[in-house]
């Protein structure tokens, strides 16, 4: 059997406070949702703005392959206005609810069962009198009195909708139960075998992923899930872990799907950059620990082969491999094998030596990046006491002049100092610095890099400083490193690096 996935990233996903996507933002997510093949796209709820409705109309012109849902309540003006806006799209659907438990009904809608009952098939006909795929939500269906639930089911069905849908609108349900609704469901509503069964579920307590895996094993074909979970309150069921659950656990659930798993993290970074929602580092798979390793133990097992602590592989998933992250846990192997990786091919002796100063050196840096590597390696680690600290940093330039004010601390100290220079703003940073240290120190090596791509790629500097008035000889030579978006805070920061190791050296030197 095949299960289908309905996205509502573009819809429920919108409704997470402090989402607010415009159109622009929501057609490329629904191209990547496209590029992802989800089933269904819930682009939004055409009533609720003007804006929603000319996405929701952009999205049905633009994105082809998924069926392009538009969501509408039950009234008549809803059901109109989601269909101007979907009916562009070669396979558009209306999706109509309205809430079915007794507190629903009572206190909000302030209509009886009966009412609601109408109120479904009336919605239902007249959706179907504009397109055949009609979807209908009994919203709050958990907190719903089953025989009711039955009989609307049956009744909507009657009157032409294709896929019922049973909501866990407030994330209340537990798989157990859930899965017991479903089958309920399956086994009352007499037409059931002309629908899908779908699924919604929000995960209040933790339990979205859970209770839609327990309702596809009770029959349910249909789950609405979001990218990255993002949702009203607690947000939805993530979409990208009950895709992955299917495939890893297909020994359990023997489903297909039609995903392109390869898309999952494109798909997940692209909601996250553009809604804002960052998604938590042990995020289940999309989370930026999902494969890493940092126990020595881990990375052992890990590099002689990767399914001792990997159930899943990064790259189905789009990545390019999983991540062995060098820190406080780490052992051997892993150290080994990440300094070949960086070239280097030490005895054993060598080795243990810089193993030990990298075990030093964790206890005082969460993590140890390739380029601390390469200074361990390369015997450049010094004790990085921080004389001198950069606060802040004004920069003015123009054709010819550059003026540079540093903001720093020396030794505790508050400090100001002002440079100017015809070199650039590089140079007369430089300048500033010097001033505030005492030391005109001169610059032999000034190397810049960019570390990521994009707009806001970091500038990676690297500066190799000596003290001024000596010859140049190698164990004269201070390393100085710097990251940042501002390329010109990065070359400041490489430059304090390197002149805080000439003043520890001197500080070393004048104690012995
Ligand atoms: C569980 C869910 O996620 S459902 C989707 C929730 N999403 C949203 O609400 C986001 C978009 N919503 C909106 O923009 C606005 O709420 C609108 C445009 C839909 C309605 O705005 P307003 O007309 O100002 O109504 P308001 O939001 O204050 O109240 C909702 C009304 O709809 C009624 N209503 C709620 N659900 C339904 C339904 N499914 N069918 C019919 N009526 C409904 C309520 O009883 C209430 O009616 P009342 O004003 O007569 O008391
Ligand atoms: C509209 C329905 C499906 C909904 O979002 C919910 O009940 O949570």
């Amino acid at each position: 059997m095949t299960v289908k996935f309905f996205d509502t990233t573009l819809r429920d996903g919108e409704q997470s406070p402090g989402v607010n996507l415009n159109i622009k933002d929501k057609l490329r997510i629904a191209e990547q949702l496209a590029a992802l093949n989800v089933d269904v796209i819930e682009a939004g709820f055409p009533i609720s703005s003007e804006g929603d409705f000319r996405a929701v109309n952009k999205i049905a012109e633009e994105v082809s392959g998924p069926i392009i849902a538009g969501l509408a309540r039950t009234k008549k003006e809803d059901i109109d206005r989601a269909w101007e806006a979907i009916k562009p799209a070669s396979r558009p659907r209306i999706h109509t609810f309205i809430a079915t438990s007794q507190i629903h009904m009572e206190h909000k809608l302030r209509k009886s069962p009966e009412e609601v009952l109408e109120e479904s098939v009336r919605a239902v006909e007249r959706a179907k009198s504009y397109t055949d795929d009609v979807e209908f939500s009994a919203e709050d269906a958990v907190r719903s009195d089953r025989d009711f639930l039955c009989e609307l089911f049956e009744a909507v069905i009657e009157a032409g909708a294709t896929t019922v849908n049973i909501p866990d609108t407030v994330g209340y349900s537990v798989p157990h139960e859930f899965g017991g609704l479903v089958a309920y469901i399956r086994e009352n509503v007499s037409n059931i075998s002309e629908a899908d069964m779908s699924i919604h579920c929000h995960d209040d307590l933790g339990l979205g992923v859970a209770n839609s895996l327990a309702a596809v094993e009770e029959g349910a074909v249909q789950i609405e899930c979001a990218v990255n979970g993002i949702g009203e309150r607690a947000g939805n069921a993530a979409l990208e872990e009950i895709a992955l659950a299917l495939h890893t656990r297909r020994d359990y659930y023997d489903k297909d799907h039609s995903l392109n798993l390869q898309e999952v993290h494109r798909t997940s970074r692209l909601v996250s950059n553009l809604t804002g929602m960052e998604v938590q580092p042990n995020k289940a798979v999309v989370g930026e620990n999902a494969f890493a390793h940092e126990a020595g133990i881990h990375q052992d097992g890990v590099l002689k082969e990767r399914t001792t602590y990997e159930i899943m592989d990064a790259e189905t998933i789009g990545l390019e491999e999983n991540k062995i992250v060098m820190g406080k846990h780490s052992g051997r192997s892993a150290f080994r094998q990440k300094l070949s990786e960086l070239g280097y091919d030490l005895d054993d002796e060598k080795l243990n030596d810089a193993f030990l100063r990298f075990k030093e050196l964790t206890d005082r840096k969460k993590e140890i990046t390739n380029l601390d590597l390469e200074a361990i390696v390369e015997g450049q680690l010094v004790q990085r006491e921080q004389i001198l600290e950069l606060k802040k940093l004004q920069v003015t330039t123009g054709m010819g002049i550059s003026t540079t004010t540093v903001h720093m601390e020396y030794r505790g100290e508050k400090v100001l100092e002002s440079a100017c220079s015809e070199g650039g703003p590089i140079d007369a940073t430089y300048e500033a610095i010097n001033k505030v240290s005492g030391h005109d120190c001169r610059l032999l090596l000034f190397k810049i890099d960019a570390i990521t791509g994009g707009k806001d790629a970091l500038g990676h500097v690297t500066v190799k400083l000596t003290k001024s008035g000596i010859d140049e000889r190698e164990e004269d030579v201070y390393l100085g490193r710097g990251v940042s978006t501002d390329i010109v805070n990065a070359s400041a920061i490489a430059y304090i690096n390197a002149t805080n190791r000439i003043l520890t050296e001197q500080e070393r030197e004048g104690s012995s």
